[in-house]
């Protein structure tokens, strides 16, 4: 007998060369918002996805409500009871919230009792959101909550969230933890997997911690700091930040009024952005996903061409050259979408260094690729930036994200840009690594290079930037000092940024 919703006993799963999941138990109560943490690479996902039927365990035992679970795919596990909000949203664009849910349904009922339906759970939830609207019009937030009711309406024992809060804004990370307690108030018990060790402090009211694929530890994440939490998770301490040593320099880049349409129809346009980045300076450029950070990136990068003058590089127009070329001059760029984007999923890491570091490593020459000197370079990155991997021949989509992401930066890194842009450089990472990331970009500036991050994480934004701008529908706002902004004044700057106004109600 037992009382737990969800309960497992030494639970394993291997995958070449990884012990993903080792010996794993633990039990999560009704009602109880239940933290799985450690480091990236430690075995959440795996964990989680088994729970959820997509990937079988090869050793151990799980029991919801006192009854076996061994679920063959996702259906058989929503059937007995589990959902499951994933990092990335599975919607289409061109279909309403209902179309969107019912998609999702199994026995989906008539469109209007479905509609009604929504509206109900969105009423008692507290999560405004209209059956109408189409997805594409949603801000990230709402999205969000489109898959949470679709979730709420299956009436779950077990709700998975995985890194819930990386594409909201504070207020909506506020509103959901509402609804996530009102959910487990009713009995409902909840797997919430997150890197934001403040958030787990704030919110859940316990926490498994995992570390190369075993339970290391069990505690009650209220009782302790972030800190402490930290180190539970690595089995060692966490680092300071280091911010000394910077000056500022010369202009290295300079951006004059570029304009760029929109690049598809749910793209943003960029409208008159000017910005001015010295050598030994880092840029911190927040907004609410969706205002233009991809289009400014991309403008940035090479990716987007723009008219003459619009920006200059150490004083040289590259305006209109392409992304190879700018490589080669040093303006170098880590997109966000680190799979498929950063780095193409089926290519090694090897590889995935020469879709980048070609042209200023010197890894392609007259068209002859240097094996041997990528797969080096893959090496220096993997050991430089720790990234937990078999070796560089794994291909990038075997990679946990976090492990993932440190390759991604690592690659830009060690290339030694005269300018780096960087859009989300820690989205995934968890602490310790994050705190690593962070600080080879202020150590690269620290080397004389000007560095733009790109983020939604305001934490991270004041604890890097020297100055501070906000995107706001494709415009960039003039830069502030960051010293001495608060979060409120941050707040202000960012205001009239879609989602924001629905997420105040
Ligand atoms: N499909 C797969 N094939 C091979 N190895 C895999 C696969 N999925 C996961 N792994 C490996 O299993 C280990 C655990 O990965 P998992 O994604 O569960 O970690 P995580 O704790 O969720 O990490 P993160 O916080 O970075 O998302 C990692 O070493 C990862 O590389």
């Amino acid at each position: 007998m037992t009382a737990d919703v969800f309960r497992a006993t030494g639970i394993g799963k291997s995958y070449p060369g990884v012990r993903a999941n080792d010996d794993v138990s633990f039990s999560v109560a009704p009602g109880e918002i239940h933290a799985l943490l450690g480091e990236n690479g430690a075995g959440k996902s795996t964990l989680v996805k088994m729970i959820y039927g997509l990937v079988r365990p090869d050793q151990g035992q799980m029991f919801l409500s006192g009854a076996p679970h061994a679920p063959h795919d996702p259906r058989a596990a929503r059937a007995a009871g589990v959902a499951m909000v994933f990092q990335h949203f599975s919607l289409f664009d061109a279909l309403t919230v209902a179309e969107n849910v019912a998609l999702g349904m199994e026995n989906p009922p008539p469109r209007r009792e479905l509609s009604a339906r929504i509206a109900q759970v969105s009423r008692d939830f507290g999560l405004p959101l209209n059956p109408a609207r189409r997805v594409v019009t949603l801000s990230a937030g709402e999205r969000q909550r489109v898959e949470i009711i679709r979730c709420l309406l299956q009436d779950p024992r077990l709700l998975i969230m995985d890194e819930p809060t990386s594409v909201l804004t504070p207020q909506e990370a506020e509103l959901l933890f509402a609804t996530l307690r009102k959910l487990a108030g009713q009995g409902t018990a909840i797997l919430y997997i997150s890197h934001k060790l403040d958030e787990i402090r704030g919110h859940c009211d316990r926490a498994t911690i995992l570390r190369h694929g075993r339970v290391v530890d069990s505690c009650d994440p209220r009782a302790h700091s972030a800190r402490e939490l930290a180190a539970m998770m690595v089995g060692g301490t966490m680092r300071q930040i280091d911010r000394s040593g910077r000056q500022a320099g010369e202009v290295m880049l300079e951006v004059a009024g570029l304009s760029l349409p929109a690049p598809t129809r749910e793209g943003t346009a960029l409208k008159d952005v000017t910005l001015t980045l010295r050598a030994g300076e880092i840029l911190g450029i927040g907004g609410v996903a969706g205002n233009g950070q991809e289009e400014l990136l991309a403008a940035l990068s090479g990716e987007a061409r723009s008219a003459p003058g619009r920006i200059l590089l150490e004083g040289r127009d590259l305006s209109a050259s392409g992304p190879d070329a700018r490589r080669r001059a040093g303006l170098l760029a880590a997109p966000e979408d680190r799979l498929g984007h950063a780095a193409v999923p089926d290519f090694s890491l090897t590889e995935n260094t020469l879709l980048t570091a070609g042209p200023r490593k010197g890894l392609v020459r007259r068209g002859m690729i240097d094996h041997r000197g990528a797969r080096r370079f893959a090496e220096e990155v993997i050991a430089a930036f720790d990234v937990r991997t078999p070796g560089p021949g794994t291909a990038a989509k075997a990679l946990s994200g976090g492990n993932l992401q440190k390759f991604v930066i690592g690659r830009e890194v060690m290339q030694a840009p005269r300018v780096l842009i960087v859009n989300q450089p820690t989205w995934g990472v968890d602490a310790g690594a994050a705190a690593a990331v962070r600080q080879s970009l202020l150590d690269l500036a620290r080397q004389g290079a000007g560095v733009i991050v790109i983020s939604q994480d305001l934490d991270e934004l004041l604890e890097l930037s020297d100055r501070f701008s906000a995107l706001n529908e494709g415009r960039l706002s003039p830069p502030v000092p960051t010293e001495g902004l608060t979060l409120d004044r941050i707040g202000l700057m960012l205001g009239g940024a879609h989602g924001m106004e629905e997420a105040r109600i």
